[in-house]
């Protein structure tokens, strides 16, 4: 750690980023920073404001530094002692995520992750093998209502462990974890620290890997598409089970009744649920195709798990990610 108030930069102001930029801003422990794109002209100029049941309004909250990129971030001549990632996980971008983050990460510097998916760690312990990095779920419902402006609704929880580094002392990458916890905590958040992060991210990808497909591929809130015919919930179980299944041929924990449970919670939404990743097809932008569906299904494949119903919705979605890609050679 570099000074007693730590240095904070969140790579991406969006849904998620906003809501844990404001959590660190008023916790009052840290320097917050951001990295920000399309947003980064309201950003600079008023702050961001954050509309939240849990958290209450607040408009105009400052950063210590607003940059357009990771390398200004750099020059501003902040070491980072947080580089937190609350942009989409998309492995298969190019540049990369670590190609993005070099400048930015230093020596002691901890990598945070906000992302859902699995199989987000690896890239990023090949590439800053001496950085810790802290695996996180978050659990709550966010969006953007414009430029520097998000809602929070629902609960908010984030669930977070250290992704062990060969390289680190468990006992470096845990103080790394205890000071972001007792930050976040200071800002309202409700954190759940937990010794086996990746089983929760598992856990968590069950639920992605089924809702966020078969609504992207039929264009249908969840409560319609189980309407449309009884095979609906055969599939959706299907998909959670092989998931279940490749889970715990890695060693993961995942507790009976997981799935029972997963379809219960969706089932029980009167008007059916949509997802980010309907979201971002919608929008033309790239899904989460391969943190959410493509590490399943490649772990599947490699440990021997029978994963067809994967297979099938991994190459759909991809096919509206090419058709999105690729407008005019998709004209039928
Ligand atoms: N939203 C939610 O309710 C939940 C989301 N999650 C997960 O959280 C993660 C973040 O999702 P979410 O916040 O919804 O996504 P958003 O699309 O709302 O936000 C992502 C942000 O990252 C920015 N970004 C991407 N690339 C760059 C870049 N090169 N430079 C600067 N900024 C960049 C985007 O900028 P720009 O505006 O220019 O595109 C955007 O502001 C995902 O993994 C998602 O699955 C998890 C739980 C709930
Ligand atoms: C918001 C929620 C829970 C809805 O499916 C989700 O996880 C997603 O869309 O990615």
């Amino acid at each position: 750690m570099t000074t007693t108030r730590p240095n904070v930069l969140l790579f991406g102001v969006g849904s998620i980023g906003s809501v844990y930029a404001a959590i660190l801003i008023l916790s009052k422990r840290c320097s917050v920073h951001v990295v920000a794109r399309s947003n980064y002209d309201a950003l600079q100029k008023q702050g961001l404001t954050l509309r939240s049941s849990k958290f209450g309004d607040h408009e105009g909250l400052r950063f210590d530094g607003v940059y357009r990129t990771c390398e200004e971030a750099a020059n501003s001549g902040t070491r980072f002692d947080y580089v937190v990632c609350s942009n989409k996980a998309l492995l298969d971008a190019k540049p990369s995520l670590s190609d993005i983050l070099q400048p930015v990460v230093t020596d002691g510097t901890a990598i945070v992750l906000l992302q859902n998916g699995v199989g987000v760690e690896e890239p990023l312990h090949e590439a800053f093998p001496n950085n810790t990095v802290l695996s996180a779920c978050v659990w709550t419902g966010a969006k953007v209502l414009g430029p520097g402006e998000a809602e929070q609704f629902n609960r908010e929880g984030l669930t977070i462990g250290v992704d062990h580094a060969e390289a680190l002392s468990a006992e470096q990458e845990q103080k790394q974890l205890d000071v972001f916890v007792e930050m976040s905590r200071a800002g309202g958040s409700d954190v759940t620290v937990c010794d086996d992060i990746q089983s929760e991210r598992w856990v968590k990808v069950i639920w992605n890997a089924c809702w966020n497909a078969v609504t992207t591929a039929t264009q249908l809130r969840t409560n319609r598409f189980l309407e449309a015919s009884p095979q609906a919930m055969m599939l959706s179980r299907a998909i959670m089970g092989e998931v279940v299944d490749v889970a715990r041929a890695k060693g993961l924990t995942v507790p009976d009744g997981s799935v029972d449970k997963l379809i219960e919670q969706c089932t029980s939404v009167k008007d059916g649920l949509p997802s980010s990743m309907l979201d971002d097809y919608v929008a033309g932008r790239p899904t989460e195709v391969e943190v959410i569906l493509g590490t399943p299904l490649r772990e599947g494949l490699r440990l021997g798990v029978p994963v067809p119903s994967l297979i099938a919705m991994y190459s759909i979605i991809k096919a509206l990610d090419w058709k999105n890609a690729h407008p005019e050679e998709a004209k039928i």
